[in-house]
């Protein structure tokens, strides 16, 4: 499914529904947290109301001069002093609370995508851009929904209680007042909703800068890169590149910003006129006796607590509607459908072998890799792969680990297509490695161990494996040995020391030794396992793979072809398909493809010297 289908989908949420949905997780992620806010909430919103109320008296008191009660004025001075207290009290507890309820619905929101993005499990969606922009923007609109709708929901709370305790004021001071404050909020309303648009539509386009960014950041950081980047001297241009992009994301925001900033001058001029107006008109009736001067101190209050509550809904429903057009990205992605269905069938011990039954494979909608393959690796046997770069050689390995589906034909273990197997079943039965094997920034035990998760504290495992990959003594010969950080971009956990750089090759026979971990595996895989091997590592592991390889049934892929001369079939993978099959005599006999590329290889280790 391309990211235009995932966000068709998401388009099918309406607001509310997406309102109610960021609310269920918040709660379910702080209930507790969320109650107190709701409590505190009511109590922040009717102390100012009481303070305006206590202002008034006060005032009003203090205007009687010398007939004013000293007992009444303290009293009313200590009343305003605990309120205002509460109201800062109140303020701090409440930021403490929501902190806590962020943090609680971050980690929850971050589990859940992750345990989605886990349940991909095919390699499909990782490759799609629009994909990945669409999981940038569900992490990001996801962390702040919650929140942005709890918000929305104790403002309203708040601004109906501040309304409720000071609109009567307005009314009984100057009736049109309340209903001026009112009309101003109506086009403030719809502007902010028009600026919520703007902004989320800034974020999406600006997504896939912000990724594209942070690749360059990275790549200006990462040790790996580091030579290459010097060496070429691309520090400058990646760098240019990295700020080009960050200028332009930046600009996209700025743009809406600006916009935004206009808009709003232009309603606080409007709101600030009415205001005035108000004070006009209350200011004449202190003059006309009608009010008192401990009624323009309330009014005052009283305007700026419904201008407040009123802007403050506004301004709230503006952020809410960009955070849930956000938070549709992360609904969608939740409800991405399965790429590759996984099927319920037990896995069977093989027994029979593998058949590749007219596999015809493509990447998306590109050239065809695969045009008709067809090939048996019987049971217990090993089949060398052969064929020129990008012949589809890894692409077989791909769809036998099932991490793509072949357009069309099967792939049939014992005669049942793999589609109908439990996937995470199917892999825990292959051993493999694979070309583009990664370097964890874990130990040397995890490194390897992680080749059976359930065994990754099995030490004699462990050591027996990376024995079989020569890689045992290397790592025996480190400072902490199999608990060494293999890493130059971490500290070790434990100790905070810095950790340790394997070179290429003993890297290769660690992704090896890892491979190597599932006793119990029916199928081995390897892809180019020796290609940055020294000659003498080379020979003694093949040797070592040979014997591993005894009545196993394994898929060799290597561009040095002594390395397949043992197996017992080769296939020639040429323009799609099998165009030579065969054991290395009677290809070498049928002189074709096979015969050609080996002699070619074979030529360049002979010693003209020693030849003539
Ligand atoms: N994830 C991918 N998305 C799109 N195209 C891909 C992808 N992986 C491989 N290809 C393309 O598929 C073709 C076959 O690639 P594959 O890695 O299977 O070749 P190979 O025979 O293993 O080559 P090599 O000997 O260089 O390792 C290449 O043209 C490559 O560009």
């Amino acid at each position: 499914m391309s990211g235009g289908d995932n966000h068709v989908a998401g388009r099918r949420h309406s607001q509310l529904r997406l309102a109610v949905k960021a609310l269920g997780l918040g709660w379910r992620a702080a209930r507790a947290e969320t109650l107190i806010l709701l409590v505190l909430t009511c109590a922040a919103a009717a102390l100012p109301g009481a303070a305006a109320w206590l202002g008034k008296l006060l005032l009003d008191e203090l205007a009687l001069g010398s007939a004013a009660t000293m007992s009444r004025v303290t009293t009313l001075v200590v009343l305003a002093g605990v309120i205002a207290a509460m109201t800062a009290a109140i303020g701090h507890v409440s930021g403490l609370v929501e902190l806590r309820q962020r943090h609680a619905t971050s980690i929850r929101v971050t589990d859940q995508l992750y345990r989605r993005v886990n349940a991909i499990s095919g390699l499909r969606h990782f490759e799609d851009p629009s994909f990945l922009d669409q999981l940038r923007l569900a992490e990001q609109g996801a962390q702040g929904a919650p929140d942005e709708v709890a918000g929305f929901a104790r403002e309203t709370v708040r601004s109906v209680v501040t309304l409720a305790s000071f609109a009567g004021v307005l009314i009984v001071i100057w009736p049109p007042m309340a209903l001026l404050l009112i009309v101003v909020a109506v086009p403030a309303t719809l502007v902010h909703l028009h600026i919520a648009r703007l902004e989320v539509r800034a974020a999406e386009q600006a997504t896939g800068r912000h990724r594209r960014r942070a690749f360059f950041a990275t790549m200006l950081t990462d040790p790996r890169a580091a030579k290459e980047i010097r060496l070429f001297g691309l520090g400058r241009v990646f760098h240019d590149r990295m700020i080009r992009l960050q200028r332009s994301a930046a600009g996209l925001e700025l743009r809406v910003a600006g916009r935004t900033a206009v808009a709003q001058t232009l309603l606080t001029t409007v709101g600030a006129a009415v205001v005035g107006l108000g004070g006009l008109v209350v200011a004449r009736g202190v003059l006309s006796g009608r009010l008192t001067i401990g009624d323009v101190g309330l009014f005052g209050a009283a305007v700026a607590g419904v201008q407040g509550a009123l802007f403050g809904m506004v301004f709230k429903t503006g952020q809410l509607t960009s955070a849930l057009s956000l938070f549709r990205s992360f609904v969608t992605v939740l409800e991405t459908p399965a790429d590759l269905p996984s099927g319920r069938r037990t896995v069977p011990p093989l027994r029979i072998g593998i058949e590749f039954r007219d596999v015809w494979f493509r990447y998306g909608t590109g050239a065809w890799i695969l045009s008709g393959v067809s090939l048996v690796v019987p049971h217990g046997t090993s089949v060398g792969l052969v064929g020129a770069n990008g012949a589809g050689k890894s692409t077989m390995t791909k769809l036998l680990c099932r991490f793509y589906d072949p357009d069309r034909g099967q792939i049939l273990w014992d005669g049942i297509d793999i589609r109908e197997f439990d996937i995470e079943q199917l892999r825990s039965r292959i051993q493999a490695t694979f070309q583009d094997y990664m370097n964890f920034d874990l130990t040397a035990r995890e490194n390897i161990g992680i080749g059976d998760i359930g065994r990754v504290d099995d030490r004699a495992r462990i050591r027996q494996v990376a024995e079989m990959a020569q890689i045992h003594e290397m790592i025996s010969g480190l400072p902490r040995q199999y608990d060494a950080m293999l890493s130059r971009a971490f500290l070790d956990e434990e100790t905070q020391e810095r950790g340790v750089l394997l070179s290429g090759g003993q890297w290769q026979r660690v992704a090896l030794a890892r491979s190597l971990m599932r006793e119990d595996a029916d199928l081995l895989i390897l892809d180019e396992p020796n290609s940055g091997l020294d000659v003498v590592a080379e020979h003694s592991i093949h040797h070592t793979l040979h014997q591993h390889r005894r009545g196993r049934t394994s898929l060799l892929v290597s561009h040095r072809l002594a390395a397949l001369r043992d197996a017992d079939l080769i296939a020639v993978l040429v323009g799609g398909r099998i165009a030579e099959r065969g054991s290395h005599d009677v290809l070498m006999a049928a002189d074709g493809e096979y015969a050609g590329l080996f002699r070619l290889q074979a030529s360049g280790y002979q010693d003209e010297r020693v030849a003539g």
